[in-house]
């Protein structure tokens, strides 16, 4: 069963947990960790996560686009993360990234590996034991509400044929709607994140459950 994760980038921050308590039918929350070196945008960082910690029992889905993940994961991990996903493009070698892999593994929490759109999947291909799960970013990160790139579907689609010899599961960000979301969940994506069709929707619980359709 697909799952979504809606991205709190787009919530009202002045209200963050009446907002999460509206994500009706989803089981993950996703958390989008933006350091102004990585992505050209500022977002929130563990004090907050802690906070969101307290306010849900949703699987906490920690997405860090942010330079030097290694320095700041364990203040992610203590803040409650359920899943940590950093991208491969902030690794300077195969050493560092199997590093970080196995720090997080060893504090029982889920790892995850992104790459941004202009990425090739053959960059995390040496990682595919070793990881919980793939981010497919459909867009460039560090803004919500951007156009979904259909460059992430053909990725999807040849992740999907190797999830079943390592037992990942493969998440996509970015531009995700009733359309988008179901190409993705077509080419075997297993989790859609959506920041702006959620938050922006009429009927948030509506908007969840057109993304749960198969
Ligand atoms: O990581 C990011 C952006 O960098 C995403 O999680 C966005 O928050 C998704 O927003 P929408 O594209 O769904 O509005």
């Amino acid at each position: 069963m697909t799952k979504v994760a809606p991205s709190v980038l787009s919530a009202d921050f002045s209200k963050l947990k009446e907002e999460i308590d509206t994500l009706e039918g989803a089981k993950w929350l996703h958390y989008d960790v933006m350091d102004g070196h990585f992505v050209p945008n500022i977002s929130f960082g563990y004090s907050i996560l802690a906070n969101v910690r307290k306010a849900t029992d949703l699987f906490l889905d920690v997405h860090l686009m942010i330079t030097d993940p290694m320095f700041y994961v364990d203040e992610f991990i203590k803040a409650g993360a359920d899943m940590i996903t950093f991208h491969i493009e902030a690794m300077e070698s195969r050493e560092k990234t199997m590093e970080l892999i196995n720090h997080i593994h060893a504090s029982n929490v889920q790892v995850g590996i992104s790459i941004k759109p202009g990425t090739h999947v053959d960059a995390i291909l040496p990682y595919l034991n070793d990881v919980d799960m793939i981010l497919v970013m459909s867009v460039e990160p560090g803004f919500g509400g951007q156009s979904f790139n259909d460059i992430a579907v053909e990725k999807i689609k040849t992740l999907n044929s190797l999830k079943g010899k390592y037992g990942f599961i493969i998440e996509v960000d970015g531009g995700i709607n009733e359309q988008t979301g179901k190409l993705c969940v077509e080419a075997g994506c297993d989790v859609l994140v959506a920041g702006s069709y959620v938050f922006k929707a009429a009927s948030r619980r509506d908007a969840i459950a057109s993304l749960l359709c198969e």
